[in-house]
């Protein structure tokens, strides 16, 4: 393994030389949107030396203010250091590349890879260009939980070798993160069979225990050996975490790493110097380095078994960033939150239930025609109790939080009520009964009429009252029809329209004017429904005009 100058930006003619520098490629806006900087990533990505070369893309991620940076940096050195024994560098010399510092806030922002791209002659024989990638810490108080897992999550895709950096300990929560995290990942990828991330090292620091586990690869993999453990006797919620894990990365290792001293991590003024580091941190440093990017450990980014090239990558890091810009993703949310909206929506659920069901026993489908009183009695006390029941539940996230939920369950409630209500109706046998008594009243009455006039000899009433009596058997004999098939429904309904208007008619002048709306607003299911006779009635109107 031997490693050859950086590719990127060759002075040209009339470009001047550019100093290697980490560039932002992925931005977090304040408003929490991302953004990605093409034209950055496509300057490196697309140079001459890497567009079309296999790539090996190392990131770093983890919480916040735990030296992501300040690593990233001794990685750099080594990718410029000719001969592995002084990459390291001189005692005297401060630390540059990634931008880092003490203090408490944070330093880095989105995603910043380094502008030289190192290319690699691996063992296979090929040369790799190898990207090294810095990322914002996750949990920091500017961000929200969903733009630490996007950061988290692309910089896992994108990489071919994750070094997950963690303080002191490996945590539950730690890996209750990297599972939300990279569950984020696999979301906005395509289903594979294959694993959808490939290694990831665990590296802890300021390990304190090196009486227990040693420093180092050897420590940490009996110590990583202990965490992901998954035994029969494990509660459920620790298996899967760990079932995830190991189902997300080809690869996962685990390397301890001591503390690097009181002036490291409290002195202001500590620039990076190695003569201020402590010794243990130094020989350790000397062995992860060349371990995480010597040559034969090198892994080349692939995706779907495929091996991914400076162009591909590029085209992965839109797309994978646009499905992270739209809204389709679900958003990931802290603990209490997505716990507390999952008992208010099991609350919710509980009270819907108990309300639905025991109306269900009031008016349901096998129940017998309700006064319409006595149902509304019924939806309001049904109603309350299922109110109480809610109010009852002990639920997380408080009053304030339960409020929109309570809001919820009311309307629901009040659009089954509206249900009940019409099912309820349609029971109701003088509902349907309606037409037909109509229909035969007015029939009866043109009898009785046509009887009266023919007997005292006004003829033409007489026979006016026979037409309408004809006319109201053969709209009866059709509305039968329609009942009996179910054809032609929309006549039947301007039927009963008609019908349901003599029938509440208060004065007859209402009943007329009802009857005039029902028929204006019903025409075009008259033309719809006799389409021969459309072109008669429109001459009609046109007359009327
Ligand atoms: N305790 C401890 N401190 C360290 C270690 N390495 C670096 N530091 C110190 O931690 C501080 C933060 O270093 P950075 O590299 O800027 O941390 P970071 O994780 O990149 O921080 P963000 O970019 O804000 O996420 C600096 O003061 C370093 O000197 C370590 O292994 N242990
Ligand atoms: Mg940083």
């Amino acid at each position: 393994g031997e490693f050859s100058e950086g590719s990127f930006s060759w002075p040209s003619e009339d470009e001047p030389v550019e100093k290697a520098r980490p560039v932002q490629i992925l931005v977090v806006n304040d408003d929490h949107t991302f953004e990605l900087d093409e034209e950055a990533l496509n300057k490196i990505l697309l140079s001459d030396e890497v567009r079309d070369r296999e790539v090996v893309a190392l990131s770093v991620a983890g919480a916040f203010r735990k030296g992501k940076s300040f690593l990233m940096d001794f990685m750099l050195r080594y990718m410029y250091g000719q001969e592995l024994n002084t990459w390291l560098g001189h005692y005297d010399e401060p630390l540059t590349g990634f931008s880092w510092r003490g203090g408490s806030e944070r330093e880095t922002t989105g995603i910043q890879i380094w502008s030289e791209v190192f290319l690699v002659d691996i063992p296979s024989g090929e040369k790799v260009a190898v990207l090294l990638m810095d990322t914002q810490g996750t949990f920091d108080s500017q961000s929200t939980i969903r733009d630490s897992a996007t950061v988290f999550a692309l910089s896992t895709m994108i990489s071919s070798m994750q070094v997950y950096n963690l303080s002191q300990n490996i945590q539950e929560d730690d890996l209750q993160h990297l599972q939300l995290f990279t569950e984020y990942g696999r979301l906005a990828m395509e289903e594979t069979f294959q694993k959808p991330f490939q290694s990831l090292i665990f590296l802890v620091r300021d390990w304190s225990f090196p009486y227990e586990f040693n420093y180092g690869l050897d420590g940490g993999t009996k110590f990583l050996e202990k965490r992901l453990k998954i035994s029969e006797n494990q509660h459920e919620e620790l298996q899967n975490v760990r079932k995830h894990i190991y189902s997300c990365f080809t690869n996962i290792s685990c390397f301890l790493m001591p503390h690097p001293g009181l002036k490291v991590a409290t002195n202001p003024n500590f620039d990076g110097r190695l003569k201020e580091v402590d010794e243990d941190f130094i020989i350790q440093l000397k062995v992860l380095v060349p371990w995480l990017l010597c040559a034969e450990n090198l892994e080349v980014k692939e995706i779907n078994g495929n091996k991914i090239t400076g162009r591909g990558l590029v085209e992965y890091f839109k797309a994978y960033i646009k499905i992270y810009q739209g809204e389709e993703l679900p958003h990931p949310k802290s603990m209490l939150q997505a716990t507390a909206e999952a008992n208010n929506l099991a609350a919710v659920a509980a009270a819907k239930d108990l309300y639905s069901k025991q109306m269900e026993g009031v008016c349901g489908g096998d129940r017998p025609f309700l006064a319409p009183n006595d149902l509304q009695n019924k939806h309001l006390g049904l109603r309350e109790q299922a109110i109480k029941l809610f109010c009852g539940v002990k639920k997380m996230g408080g009053e304030e939080f339960s409020r929109r939920y309570l809001q919820q369950l009311e309307s629901e409630i009040d659009e089954l009520y509206i249900n009940y209500i019409k099912h309820n109706d349609s029971k109701n046998i003088f509902h349907a009964a309606r037409t037909p008594a109509t229909l035969f009243v007015v029939i009866f009455i043109m009898y009785v009429i046509a009887g009266v006039t023919g007997f005292i000899g006004v003829d033409i009433i007489a026979s006016l009252c026979n037409m309408v009596m004809g006319l109201a058997l053969i709209t009866l004999c059709t509305w039968a029809y329609i009942r009996y098939s179910g054809e032609y429904r929309e006549l039947g309904a301007v039927i009963d329209q008609v019908a349901g208007a003599l029938w509440d008619q208060g004065s007859t002048n209402e009943a007329l004017f009802r009857l005039y709306d029902a028929a204006t607003s019903h025409r075009h299911v008259y033309h719809h429904t006799f389409p021969a006779a459309q072109t008669e009635t429109n001459k009609d109107t046109g007359k009327k005009k």
